[in-house]
């Protein structure tokens, strides 16, 4: 990362009113909301036809959720903008957030295109859930205002975004970026270096990869690898993180005594950490088993059910204050 400063001053992260969400799939609509009940001015833009009532489909279905999170002074679902153009959206935008597609040439032209219709200096990050920005900041003019800003589905509701910058991205981007995504209720790591799948989806995927070889292999159903996880690691999971629950298991030595007792089971052969062939059997088996553990279920009532049970966990463990409206700011 250079640490050469900006030509341009950036907005103060605290001052920003106006955000612009690249992309409104998924995540980029799940950001609109998020930005949205955090009392901002937002615009969006997609090149999807029907975009417009897609967006207003999916805040209207995060909104409930987002009013029992708590709102920000002002916060409201008609100031969101869906304009005709990118360069519309970004034009007047004080942050930018991309969600496009997860495809590195996409992504190139894309944050190119960006950054050359966003006013100079305003931070412009990517929602990529993998690409090093090094990567994918080669054709933008202005290389160090970019930055990865990666959130989790929904970005309304899960807190935390990885935060880290490419080789030509500017430590003050970096910087700006985190204390923005801070002010904006969000909950923050930000990563001095790029390190591939960044923290989580590093973690994230060994799991997953493991899962798809046990569906693979017969040896567990997507029930069985769902409830493993939700009944049993998912619940510690939630209060405190891998190594403090295992610091736990170690009893009154700890980490020190789990680490004698059961750290030689490391080197048992208990995973295959080599991705599994995607093959037409294993997608099927994985589709199949999803569709039987929704039980009849549409996606809508899945999402609504793991938004009430994420705002539950968010309450239980004393972090609806955090994530709400934590300077009793207008936002
Ligand atoms: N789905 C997930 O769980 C997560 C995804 N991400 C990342 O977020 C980004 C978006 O992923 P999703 O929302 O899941 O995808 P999605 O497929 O739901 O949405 C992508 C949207 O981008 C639009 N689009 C297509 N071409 C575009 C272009 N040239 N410019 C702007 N928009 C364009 C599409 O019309 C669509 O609405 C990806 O980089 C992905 O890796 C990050 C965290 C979690
Ligand atoms: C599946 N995924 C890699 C796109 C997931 C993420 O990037 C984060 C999340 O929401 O779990």
């Amino acid at each position: 990362m250079t640490t050469t400063a900006p030509t341009t001053p950036l907005p103060a992260p605290e001052d920003v009113r106006r955000v612009a969400c690249v992309g409104a799939g998924v995540i980029g609509g799940g950001w609109v909301a998020h930005f949205l009940a955090r009392g901002y001015d937002v615009t969006a833009w997609d090149p999807a036809p029907d975009v417009a009532q897609k967006l207003r489909r999916l805040v209207d279905a995060a909104w409930p959720a987002l009013t029992l999170l708590g709102l920000a002074g002002g916060a409201s679902p008609d100031r969101l903008t869906v304009t005709a153009t990118l360069e519309q959206a970004v034009g007047e935008a004080e942050f930018v957030q991309e969600s496009a597609p997860e495809k590195l040439d996409l992504k190139r032209d894309l944050l190119a295109r960006i950054d050359a219709a966003a006013p100079p200096g305003v931070v412009i990050a990517s929602s990529t859930s993998g690409y090093p920005m090094t990567d994918m900041q080669t054709t933008a003019a202005d290389p160090s205002r970019l930055v990865v800003g990666h959130p989790f589905n929904p970005p309304y509701l899960i807190p935390l975004v990885e935060v880290v910058g490419g080789e030509r991205t500017d430590a003050a981007a970096v910087a700006w970026a985190s204390r923005f995504y801070e002010v904006a209720g969000k909950s923050v790591i930000t990563m001095d270096r790029e390190v591939p799948g960044f923290i989580a989806n590093r973690l994230q995927e060994a799991l997953w990869r493991e899962a798809l070889h046990m569906v693979a292999n017969g040896e567990a159903t997507v029930r069985d690898i769902d409830a493993s996880i939700t009944e049993g690691p998912g619940l510690r999971w939630a209060v405190m993180g891998p190594m403090l629950t295992f610091a736990l298991a170690g009893g009154e030595g700890g980490m020190a005594h789990m680490l004698d007792h059961f750290g030689p089971s490391l080197k048992s052969p208990w995973t295959r950490l080599q991705a599994p062939e995607l093959d037409r059997e294993l997608y099927e088996a994985v589709v199949a088993g999803c569709d039987e553990a929704a039980d009849g279920r549409s996606i809508a009532d899945l999402v609504a059910e793991r938004d009430r049970g994420v705002i539950d966990v968010l309450r239980a463990t004393g972090r609806l204050d955090a994530t709400s409206d934590p300077k009793g700011d207008p936002r």
